[in-house]
């Protein structure tokens, strides 16, 4: 069944948040608007002369508001990076209409940022150099996007380490000078695809409270590829649960915890524990066949 509102014709149980308020930081609770939609979106990839391809991903529908993160988990090859470079405009889908930031995606959308597992920075610039390519591309003059880039180096504890090359910096240092460059283009959507999966547990941590301060802090929109079901609880708003190829979501958890801007003290709740076993349970995580 379906609920139909101005802004969405969504399922049921995704919509059933969407027109209650967020707390804002600060305590301020405001009702916000859908910034990420999936309505009936579906992707085959057909090869050559092929008429039919099945689908690598089927019936996605869900919306998420202005300033919320939602975490996306599944099994390998459900198609969670296909969903998410449909939202950010990389493919287009094969049926079905997907929305960001009050547009219908049919390209790159402007204030929507992509943050991979592998951090591309480019070897022959520095590190303030390489925050600053987004900037150069979209002409921003020179003293101010050397501007922006500091301060964003500063925001994630890199002052000091403008004129380093990215050789010089440790795994967990250039993946925060791959944020800082992400979060230059001051984007209001992120999309993230398993932005810290190459980081040791402790590293990531680190990084992990850092992208929820700001993400909350500035309330921006996210949307998160993880496999880690401790992060997705530790992170985010909802988590969306995806059945294995072809993909689609079966199940909707929201996360009624506090700290959502510190998922170390979150991760410390007597209440994550049980989330991240009901994860498992929906992945089947340690059931025969799971193994191998
Ligand atoms: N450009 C493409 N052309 C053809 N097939 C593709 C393309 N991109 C993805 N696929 C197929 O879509 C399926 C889903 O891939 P996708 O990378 O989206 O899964 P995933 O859930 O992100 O996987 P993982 O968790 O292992 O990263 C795979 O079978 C993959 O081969």
């Amino acid at each position: 069944m379906t609920t139909t509102s101005p802004m969405y014709v969504v399922n049921e149980s995704v919509t059933r948040e969407s027109t209650a308020a967020v707390a804002a930081p600060g305590g301020d609770v405001t009702p916000n608007r859908v910034e990420i939609e999936f309505r009936g979106v579906s992707k085959a990839f057909p090869q050559k002369d092929q008429q039919q391809a099945p689908a690598v991903v089927k019936d996605l529908n869900f919306a998420i508001r202005k300033g919320e993160v939602v975490s996306l988990i599944g099994p390998s090859g459900c198609g969670k990076s296909t969903l998410l470079n449909m939202g950010s405009g990389l493919y287009s889908a094969t049926t079905g209409t997907v929305m960001v930031a009050g547009q219908e995606v049919k390209g790159p959308v402007k204030r929507v940022a992509f943050m991979l597992q592998k951090d591309l920075l480019m070897p022959w610039r520095t590190i303030q150099k390489n925050v600053e390519v987004g900037m150069e591309i979209a002409r921003v003059p020179k003293a101010e996007r050397q501007a922006i880039a500091r301060d964003m180096l500063a925001k994630c504890h890199l002052a000091g380490f403008e004129k380093h090359y990215p050789f010089q910096l440790s795994g967990g240092m250039r993946q925060r000078a791959a944020l800082a460059r992400t979060l230059a283009m001051k984007p209001d959507v992120l999309f993230l695809d398993e932005p810290f999966s190459a980081l040791d547990a402790q590293t990531k941590m680190v990084l992990q409270q850092d992208l929820a301060n700001t993400l909350y802090n500035e309330q921006k929109t996210a949307l998160f590829i993880t496999h880690d079901l401790a992060e997705a609880v530790a992170l985010s708003d909802r988590i969306l649960v995806m059945s294995s190829r072809p993909g689609t979501i079966i199940e909707e958890i929201t996360v009624d915890l506090p700290f959502r801007n510190n998922p170390l003290e979150r991760r410390k709740l007597p209440g994550t524990g049980p989330l991240i076993g009901r994860l498992m349970e929906l992945l089947h995580v340690g059931d025969e066949g799971s193994m191998h």
